[in-house]
């Protein structure tokens, strides 16, 4: 390739990109006229299912050769920021900065949103309720784990609604200041974290001592301060407190997802594919288990989880959390949860909202 050519290429690409900033600006104001048509109808500013239908039309309508993997990442960014211009989209999660909650929160809102860290589940229950961020991501549930109690606990108490879930795929790495295995003393990280990884420990670190922390980005605070700790956390920790990867992708199961839920004030509408979480506790009589599942079973409705937590109050008395396909909106799904509402104390719809991919 002679050096003419190359600047020709270089050309044609300068000429490309002042195309896509001109064709960005141009999104940029029409996002700003449907803000304006959205604050004149009290509608909600972030919209979950138009921007999953925006990913999954890019995608399939794509030629390539731009990979399929890079579309929703940079949509992703492109609409984050437009939506920044509409208003400035504050998002409560459970930090500090590094949780696997703040990379589901990035992933969901973008670089574009401000993520405000919080110290707790329930402070994240409280900005979003207080209205000092319009919405919150918590973990619920993790794959190999199971759920993650404080989470559904807050919805006992809480009025705030399901707006999207975020499945995040997690690996977890190894991280110190020198980066050396041989310098590390101690590991530290959530103990779910130590759990997933606890073949991989073993097998390799088996002298070494594992200390429970609040959250794996304490952790990496913590292996900043001491070289001798060595800390399981996220990639991103390590970025983001200038650690060293020791090993990366140490879980035992590969197959590693937790799912994040976006809770707001509101209901979003209906996308099509939809998921319903419902939350009640069945008055005590014989077969009782059995008929509640029966006015779903009857109208085919797909039942993703079921799960019970022992009620505070009673002891004995349990809540059942239920997670049905479709919206509340959609006929079979009323009709199936007036009737459920028959054989309970008490239920709550804590929200319709897209499915995840
Ligand atoms: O369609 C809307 O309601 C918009 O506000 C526009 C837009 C986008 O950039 O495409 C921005 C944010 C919403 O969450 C969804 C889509």
């Amino acid at each position: 390739m002679t050096a003419d050519n190359l600047s020709a290429l270089r050309q044609a690409i300068d000429d490309i990109d002042d195309h896509i900033l001109d064709l960005l600006n141009q999104r940029a104001s029409v996002v700003v006229e449907v803000g304006k048509a959205k604050a004149g109808q009290s509608k909600d500013f972030y919209v979950p299912s138009r921007e999953r239908a925006i990913y999954e039309r890019l995608t399939a309508a794509n030629p390539g050769p731009f990979p399929s993997e890079a579309i929703r990442k940079v949509f992703r960014e492109i609409i984050s920021a437009s939506l920044s211009l509409e208003q400035p989209m504050k998002v409560a999660f459970l930090g500090p900065q590094g949780t696997f909650t703040h990379a589901a929160a990035m992933q969901q809102f973008g670089f574009s949103a401000q993520l405000m860290p919080q110290k707790s589940i329930p402070a994240i229950f409280e900005e979003v309720a207080r209205g000092r961020a319009p919405y919150g991501v918590v973990p619920v549930e993790n794959s190999t784990e199971g759920v993650v109690s404080h989470t559904l606990d807050m919805f006992m108490e809480s009025e705030l609604k399901i707006n999207a879930e975020i499945m995040l795929g997690i690996s977890h790495f190894l991280m110190s200041r020198s980066g050396r295995m041989t310098d590390i003393k101690k590991v530290v990280s959530h103990p779910q974290p130590l759990a997933q990884c606890r073949k991989w420990l073993e097998e390799n670190l088996p002298d070494v001592p594992l200390v429970d922390v609040g959250s794996t980005a304490l952790a990496a605070q913590m292996a900043l301060e001491d070289e001798s700790f060595g800390a399981i956390a996220s990639e991103m920790a390590a970025t983001l407190y200038g650690l060293q990867v020791v090993k990366e992708r140490i879980e035992d199961n590969p197959n590693n997802f937790t799912r994040f839920l976006v809770i707001g004030t509101n209901t979003p509408e209906r996308s099509g594919r939809d998921k319903t979480s419902l939350m009640f506790n069945i008055k005590d009589q014989p077969g009782i288990l059995y008929r509640m599942l029966e006015p779903f079973s009857k109208r085919e409705i797909n039942l993703s989880k079921i799960e019970s937590r022992p009620m505070k109050k009673k002891a004995w008395e349990y809540i059942f959390f239920l997670d049905i396909e479709g919206h509340i909106d959609d006929e079979p799904i009323t009709a199936a949860v007036t009737e459920l509402r028959d054989y309970c104390q008490f239920l709550k719809v804590l929200g319709s909202y897209p499915r995840a991919r």
